[in-house]
């Protein structure tokens, strides 16, 4: 494979619930070192989207062809109240079979959350809970990494932190998919897609860091 055929490859993908479809035939090729987003209104079928792609749901029809390990933030949090931050981090190391845990506290650092590393999950903020959420899709470097509304409750510093990192993990040759129902990042992006009527469309630029949504 050359480093420009897609990790992510997606064709004709359709999925309804009860007979009224919701995703028509959805199409999109992602590449190593893209960030890309997909923005729609609430109910557009984002979510289903991402599951699809993340291997979570099955679609009625299409195609979906992943290379490389899978990073998944989902909207609801995949955590347990019960225990600390740095319980989830081992959980998760031991589950995705990682020696250390040097990039996870890395990322807790630029989230500026280790302060709560001892913490138990039941104790935290909603916004903190979400950066672990974060840091868990994260932690053990994936080449593909699917994102749904991955900065809901975030300050606006962490906001700014979150795209600071998106912007790395390009960088890094990480293929970045994020899905929002918000689209003010356009200029952060190199490509945003709506997805309406149950289709992708790439949207245009009206400005330098709007999109035409
Ligand atoms: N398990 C399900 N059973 C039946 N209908 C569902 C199910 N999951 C989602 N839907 C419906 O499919 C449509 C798309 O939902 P989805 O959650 O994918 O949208 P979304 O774009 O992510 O919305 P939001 O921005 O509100 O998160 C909605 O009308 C929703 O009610």
């Amino acid at each position: 494979m050359s480093s420009l055929d897609p990790v992510l490859r997606v064709r004709g993908v359709r999925k309804g619930y009860r007979q009224r479809p919701v995703l028509r035939g959805v199409s999109l090729d992602l590449s190593a070192g893209q960030l890309v987003g997909v923005v729609g209104e609430n109910g557009a079928g984002k979510s289903t989207l991402l599951r699809i792609l993340a291997g979570d749901l099955v679609a009625d029809g299409g195609v979906v062809e992943r290379a490389g390990l899978l990073g998944c933030c989902p909207q609801d949090t995949v955590l347990h109240q019960a225990f600390t931050v740095e319980q989830h981090l081992q959980f998760f190391q031991a589950a995705y079979g990682i020696s250390s845990l040097t990039r996870s506290l890395e990322l807790l650092e630029r989230l500026n959350f280790s302060d709560y590393r001892h913490e138990r999950v039941g104790a935290l903020s909603g916004g903190t809970r979400q950066k672990l959420n974060l840091v868990l899709a994260l932690m053990h470097d994936p080449q593909v990494l699917l994102l749904d509304e991955p900065y809901q409750g975030f300050d606006w510093e962490t906001y700014l932190r979150f795209w600071d990192l998106a912007a790395d993990l390009r960088d890094r040759g990480c293929a970045v998919l994020v899905v929002s129902h918000l689209a003010y990042d356009a200029s952060r992006l190199d490509t945003l897609y709506r997805l309406e009527a149950g289709v992708l469309q790439e949207t245009e630029q009206t400005e330098p860091g709007r999109a035409a949504v």
